[in-house]
């Protein structure tokens, strides 16, 4: 890490991210997507155009795929037309992540290793992302991560999503932790911007998603190439 170097001391929990941060759900994004647009005879979307349309839930997700496959020529409406397709596609949206869930996903390399060793420093564990808590439960359970955490919330858990803070806050007092001793673990200037005004020190890890953009870039207190990096300093 650069800015800060990793004391266990300094924390009692660690909020970790999920897409991004521990599964590349790319895939299970675009075939949940592209079967959603073929319900509706809308045409494809690539991974590489998905990638910076994920981090920030569902409904943004689903809202920026439907405005990006309308047609070009209709570009300034493609907004209040994606508006009104809206209701279907959420239902169909829902229906094909639920079935596929895991299927086109990974875990990163380092992550069970990287999170073994913060519990076995003692850290508790909650997962907050913004994605729904029904898709990311069975997601943590398919893919053997769900036994460390103690909690875990979703983009409909609270009344706003990262980048606000309140998630982050609400976590904290679900651990019953000071967002001080509290260290997110994220992909995303998302995941920086809730952590910075929750007042949560804040690791980027540099394989993510970040909307597209170079990561490095963003405002945080350290980035780390696999979670096994945030366990290396000995106990
Ligand atoms: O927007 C999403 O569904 C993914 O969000 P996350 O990076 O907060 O897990
Ligand atoms: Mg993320």
């Amino acid at each position: 890490m650069n800015s800060i170097s990793f004391d266990h001391t300094r924390f009692d929990a660690a909020i970790v991210d999920l897409d991004g941060t521990m599964v590349d759900t790319l895939g299970d994004f675009a075939e949940a997507l592209n079967r959603m647009l073929s319900d509706l005879s809308l045409p494809p979307v690539s991974p590489a155009a998905i990638e910076r349309m994920v981090g920030k839930g569902s409904e943004h997700l689903i809202l920026s795929a439907l405005s990006h496959v309308m047609a070009p020529e209709a570009a300034g409406e493609a907004p209040a037309r994606a508006q009104a397709l809206f209701d279907r596609a959420w239902e169909r949206y829902q229906h094909h992540y639920l079935e596929i869930n895991g299927r086109y996903s990974a875990v990163y390399p380092g992550v069970l290793e990287g999170l073994k060793a913060l519990r076995a420093r003692g850290l508790r564990l909650a997962c907050l992302t913004n994605k729904p808590t029904s898709f990311a439960k069975p997601l943590l359970a398919a893919k053997g991560l769900d036994g460390f955490f103690e909690q875990v919330f979703g983009g409909d858990a609270f009344e706003r999503k990262k980048p606000d803070p309140l998630p982050l806050r609400k976590t904290c007092e679900a651990l019953g932790t000071v967002p001080s001793r509290t260290l997110m673990v994220g992909d995303s200037s998302n995941d920086a911007r809730a952590a910075r005004a929750a007042g949560c020190p804040v690791v980027l890890v540099t394989y993510g998603y970040n909307h597209g953009e170079p990561v490095r870039g963003v405002d945080a207190d350290g980035f780390v190439d696999a979670l096994t990096e945030l366990a290396a300093a000995p106990a």
